[in-house]
């Protein structure tokens, strides 16, 4: 362990499924199941520089490291797509499963319900797709689960309806409005509240302040994020070139703050309390919140739609509880605990759109 104490997350800890998911023998609650990520602490010493770097070199999927060989790729796509089928390919098993159990929606917003965009301040989501999720939050207890500050997702998505999960999970708050009678307000055993990294508040606002008086000014392009209890460092618009000393300068500021960690997004590095918190945690806390505490019992079908790394935590909690569906957002291969695929936010859309007339189909043969 160094004293920086920042801890490299081990997404190589991520593995296939198919579905149904099969249950793991321990539970994630409290932590201590098999599939666990494997949080290590890591001397940021030269090697481990490299390691980051190839790392940040990976983390967006259009990036390869070494070019395929020709037909490589279609091949692994096939496979891929064998081991992860399309979500809308095979909706009709998906509903035949959730059938007689409540569905919930867990929905991740960048890259999700909005295209990868340059401008993170730019990521909006259209109003077809603000019309998907109001018709699925109509029916289904629905949540957005994101990196993102709460008000900061909030501002885009504009649904009071919906639960809200920022901060990767660690900025929780339940419907303000009735999502069937719009403007009403909830009644008050819907709010839920959860800030499990609230003590972090006053060092996250000093780091933030560091990091943009540092990085912005040396790194050309590099942009700092305040997402309240994480801060995320976007080097998308920086070159290549830049990456290792963009790197360097991060953890040179996290060097004085041993109680946070670093961990990796898409094109972006994210700065976080050292606390065993994550989406995944974030998923078990709503499930929860909404009566299904109990992993072993068969009357929930969660649903979780994300695309990024840190939405691996919470496929594995459903694996774990062999649970709903985890549902990956790619057209490329990538390692996931996902069971299913979809290709990009349009397809997310034509997704979330199928659920709500299977939905209505099944209320009108039942009345
Ligand atoms: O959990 P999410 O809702 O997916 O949020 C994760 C991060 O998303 C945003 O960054 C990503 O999207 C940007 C806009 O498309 C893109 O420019 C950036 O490269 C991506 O990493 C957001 O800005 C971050 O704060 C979130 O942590």
């Amino acid at each position: 362990m160094t004293k920086h104490g920042v801890v490299l997350e081990d997404v190589a800890a991520a593995r296939h499924f198919s579905f149904p998911p099969p249950r793991t023998t321990t539970p994630t609650a409290g932590g201590g199941d098999s599939f666990r990520k494997l949080a290590a602490q890591v001397d940021l010493g030269a090697a481990v520089v490299g390691s980051w770097l190839d790392s940040m070199k990976a983390s967006s999927p259009r990036h390869r490291l070494m070019a395929p060989l020709p037909g490589a790729a279609d091949a692994e796509h096939d496979d891929w797509m064998e081991r992860h089928p399309s979500a809308l390919d095979r909706f009709d098993a998906l509903a035949a499963a959730a059938k007689g159990k409540q569905v919930a929606v867990f929905l991740d917003y960048d890259g999700t319900l909005s295209p990868i965009v340059e401008d993170p301040d730019r990521a909006v989501m259209t109003d077809e797709m603000r019309e998907a999720v109001r018709g699925v939050a109509a029916r289904f207890p629905t949540a957005i689960v994101s990196g993102r500050c709460r008000d900061k997702v909030f501002s885009f998505v504009r649904l009071a309806e919906l639960y809200y999960a920022g901060s990767h999970g660690m900025d929780i708050r339940g419907p303000t409005a009735d999502p069937n009678h719009h403007g009403k307000a909830a009644d008050s055993s819907s709010s839920v509240l959860c800030q499990p990294a609230s003590e972090f508040l006053p060092v996250m606002e000093e780091v933030y302040a560091a990091l943009v008086s540092r990085v912005e000014p040396s790194i050309p392009g590099a942009k700092v994020e305040n997402n309240k209890f994480c801060l995320s460092v976007h080097f998308r618009c920086v070159e290549e070139a830049a990456w290792a000393p963009l790197f360097e300068l991060v953890r040179a500021v996290l060097r004085d703050y041993p109680g946070l960690r670093l961990t990796q997004g898409r094109k972006v590095l994210e700065v976080r309390p050292m606390i065993r918190w994550d989406k995944g945690k974030a998923l078990e806390f709503l499930l929860t919140a909404l009566g299904f505490a109990d992993a072993d019992k068969d009357d929930v079908f969660p649903i979780y739609v994300g695309d990024d790394r840190t939405d691996e935590d919470a496929f594995r909690v459903l694996r774990a509880r062999g649970q709903g569906a985890g549902i990956l957002v790619s057209r490329f291969p990538k390692e996931t605990s996902a069971s299913f695929t979809l290709r990009d936010p349009a397809e997310v859309k034509d997704f979330l759109r199928k659920l709500v007339v299977v939905n209505a189909d099944a209320d009108t043969n039942n009345s």
